[in-house]
């Protein structure tokens, strides 16, 4: 499915948001993307246009080849949204039989129900199930059309860690049979377990699109700190490697994607007081990309773009 320059904007008092801001996205058959973003980054907006529920003010969603539209028409396009509930006062089987019937080329129910691992409770009434099993529910509703393609806006947000696991591992079940599944999630860890891409979004563009490594990579591959000891601060990016440097009281964290080079410099100058050198997590890679004064700005040639 491809995204080409799509914006979507937002009339609200006092301006414009622009929600989605220019976005390319081309996502192949077969892979697992994660769009990782924070709060109101644009992840939502961008799941709604790929599954026609908005249209793009400009720029172009085509989704397997066709509309956004046609392809969940066609049934190719299974969605879990944030705020669906399945309707009330039937069993789960009965449920998706029903979601099923209304496809042109349904998943067989049983199958459905294996693959979301509902079968332990199929003759229970939805309405009667915790949390965890709405959500597998939910997700074997997306199944129920033999879909393509499945788009999750943050499916595990209110699952605890147990549920999370079982999620996954059907999701996963489903992405080996050759599908693609687009999820959005703020959670990091979870974008790196269970995604083959991640793309981080901020402010409805796209800062950074790869596997978990090469955002290690793109946002600098370690973290150098030390006193300053009264010493200067400018000139401080200028070092090998540095690509963004932080002052906190009388410590700078210098994020480097040398640190070696860095390091040696820093000796050089004397500067080594309390010195620490870290291996930025991702969670260190995505602060710096998506930091409301972004200090790290991630050239395109960094970043890993998979097709
Ligand atoms: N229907 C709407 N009307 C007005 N503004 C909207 C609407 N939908 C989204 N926005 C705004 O667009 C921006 C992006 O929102 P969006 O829901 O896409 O973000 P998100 O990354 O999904 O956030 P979250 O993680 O909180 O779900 C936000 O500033 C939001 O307030």
């Amino acid at each position: 499915m491809v995204l080409t320059g799509a914006v979507k904007t937002f009339g609200r008092a006092g301006g414009v948001v622009r929600a989605v801001d220019g976005m390319e996205l081309s996502i192949g058959r077969g892979e697992t993307v994660a769009l990782l973003g924070r709060n109101g980054a644009g992840k939502s907006t961008t799941i709604r246009l790929l599954l026609g529920l908005d249209r793009p003010d400009s720029g172009t969603v085509r989704v397997l080849g066709r509309t956004a539209e046609r392809a969940v028409l066609d049934g190719l396009v299974g969605a879990m949204l944030q705020d669906g509930r399945p309707i009330q006062r039937v069993t789960v089987r009965e449920l998706i039989a029903f979601v099923a019937s209304t496809y042109p080329r349904p998943m067989p129910v049983a199958e459905a129900l294996a693959l979301a691992d509902v079968g332990a409770y199929a003759d229970r009434r939805v309405d009667k199930l915790s949390g965890g099993q709405t959500q597998r529910v939910r997700f074997a509703v997306a199944l129920a059309g033999n879909p393509e393609l499945i788009v999750l806006d943050e499916p595990t947000a209110a699952l605890d860690v147990e549920a999370r696991r079982t999620f996954w591992e059907s999701m996963r079940a489903y992405a080996r049979r050759g599908n693609t599944v687009l999820f959005s999630t703020h959670y990091l860890e979870e974008a790196d377990e269970n995604a083959d891409r991640i793309v981080v979004v901020d402010r409805g563009r796209i800062v950074a699109d790869g596997s978990g490594d090469a955002i290690r990579r793109a946002a600098g591959g370690s973290l150098v700190s030390f006193d300053l000891a009264g010493g200067p601060t400018e000139g401080l990016e200028l070092l090998p490697g540095v690509i963004a440097v932080e002052v906190s009281g009388d410590r700078a964290l210098l994020r480097t994607d040398d640190s070696d080079a860095t390091v040696r410099e820093l000796a050089r100058l004397d500067a080594i007081r309390g010195l620490q050198v870290s291996r930025a997590t991702l969670e260190d890679a995505f602060l710096a990309l998506t930091a409301p004064a972004a200090a790290v700005a991630v050239p395109a040639s960094e970043t890993e773009t998979v097709r």
